[in-house]
């Protein structure tokens, strides 16, 4: 059994992709998405998922897609930002280096602008982002290893830290 290096986890805007395509780059490792993996395999974007098949479908895609990634996958995971939501997802990633990329409202509403194809922030993402980031915050830090603040910061500064977090050769 393999297993990832360093997973992501934190509401939209936290720069889970971004970052975890910039700490793969790093590391020399792969980076993968669970959110590609299921638009992948779905031949379409999660936004179309989400209305073709609704949340509650999606929700199942993605935590089959994350226990997959979890079992075999031995680069840089990124999760989407609802992924812990799942008690299953939560306990699976028990014993994983999870880093959480947490976002105050102010730099997440920049970064998403007006949704960026997300489907749960395309009618009002400042309020809906709000509610997430509250609901979502005590998930996050209890599925963490690490917490990462990621405001005011630059991809390459969070990149930075976390590498001296996990070193440089974390397999
Ligand atoms: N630390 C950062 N500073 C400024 N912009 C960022 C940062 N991290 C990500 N971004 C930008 O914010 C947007 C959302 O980032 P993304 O990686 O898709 O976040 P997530 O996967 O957590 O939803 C992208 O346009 C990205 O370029
Ligand atoms: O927060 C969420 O529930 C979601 C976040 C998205 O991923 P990002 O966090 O990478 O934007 C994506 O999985 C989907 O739109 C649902
Ligand atoms: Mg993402």
């Amino acid at each position: 059994m393999t297993r990832p290096v360093c997973v992501l986890v934190g509401p939209p805007g936290a720069g889970k992709t971004t970052i975890g395509e910039g700490l793969a780059d790093a590391l020399g490792l792969p980076f993968r998405d669970t959110d590609s993996d299921i638009s992948t395999a779905a031949g379409k974007p999660i936004s179309e998922i989400f209305v073709d098949e609704g949340e509650e479908h999606f929700r199942a895609l993605e935590r089959a897609a994350v226990a997959t990634a979890l079992d075999s996958f031995d680069g840089v995971l990124a999760l989407g930002g609802g992924a812990i939501l799942a008690e299953q997802t939560r306990a699976a990633l028990a014993g994983h280096t999870v880093v959480y990329l947490s976002v105050e409202l102010t730099d997440a509403v920049r970064r998403v602008g007006l949704g960026g194809g997300r489907p749960l922030l395309a009618v009002n993402p400042r309020a809906t982002l709000k509610y997430l980031l509250d609901q979502r915050r005590p998930l996050y830090e209890a599925v963490a290893t690490t917490t990462v603040v990621t405001d005011g910061r630059t991809p390459e500064e969070v990149v930075g830290e976390i590498l001296g977090i996990i070193g440089p050769d974390p397999r």
